[in-house]
């Protein structure tokens, strides 16, 4: 039987065959996206042309090491496709990311994109999001403020949980690419999505936060049987 990592190497592999000669694209973070930009670089060796945007330092690190040319969005504001994996995937591929705490870049990156795709290994795959814990990016000043006036916002928008401020592996609070630390809502689900980003979006202080919303357009997603692509054609 096929393991995790196999499973997000095929859907990152399948997900190849949307990119053509050419393209600008964005390229996601995370370890499913690590196996598309792993796959990208054996085919820009074989002489594939593209020019990719990282959403990360740590993807831009892997991508320079392989050899796959990289730009700055501000050099390349428009983007054909853009790739990238996800935490959870609900019902009209409304997603959750951030688990890696690239949320922010990939929500811009993703953003300045005609077309995103995720991939990810089917367990990604949820009736209701929430399970996973919705990632807030915010601000260093005024941290505990910013977190109480998230508990409260985030209870008038239906939900209930508890917010918890990221940390490392050595307890130091987890500090984004762009210098900001991440807030992490434990809720359970998230019944109306659209109305938590809202809510979320109105604290000052908050930067961006994790659910994508509209913004997929397909999922290619790996499991035991196959691939299986999704199509949402609502999605910008
Ligand atoms: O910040 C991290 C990103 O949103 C990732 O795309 C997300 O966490 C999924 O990562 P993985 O492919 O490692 O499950």
């Amino acid at each position: 039987m096929a393991d995790a990592e196999d499973l997000k190497r095929r859907a990152a592999a399948r997900a190849l065959e949307y990119v053509t000669d050419g393209m600008r694209l964005g390229l996601g973070t995370g370890s499913t996206a690590k196996h598309f930009v792993a796959l990208l670089a054996e085919r820009v060796a074989g002489g594939l042309k593209v020019v990719g945007v990282p959403t990360s330092e740590q993807t831009k690190a892997q991508a320079l090491s392989l050899g796959v040319p990289l730009a700055t969005l501000d050099e390349q504001p428009e983007l054909d496709l853009c790739i990238d994996g996800a935490d959870e995937i609900g019902p009209g591929l409304a997603l959750i990311k951030g688990g890696g705490g690239a949320l922010l870049r990939e929500k811009i990156v993703a953003s300045a994109a005609r077309e995103m795709i995720v991939i990810a290994d089917e367990t990604k795959l949820v009736g209701t999001l929430g399970v996973f814990p919705l990632p807030i990016e915010i601000v260093t000043f005024g941290v505990v403020a910013t977190t109480r006036r998230l508990e409260s916002a985030i209870a008038a928008a239906g939900c209930a949980g508890e917010l918890r401020l990221r940390h490392t592996k050595d307890g130091k609070p987890f500090v984004t690419d762009q210098g900001n630390v991440i807030v992490d809502a434990h809720l359970g689900q998230i019944a109306d999505p659209r109305r938590l980003a809202r809510a979320v979006e109105e604290v000052a202080g908050v930067v961006e936060h994790g659910l994508f919303l509209g913004l997929a357009r397909r999922a290619v997603l790996a499991g035991a049987d196959g691939i299986r692509v999704l199509e949402d054609q609502t999605a910008a």
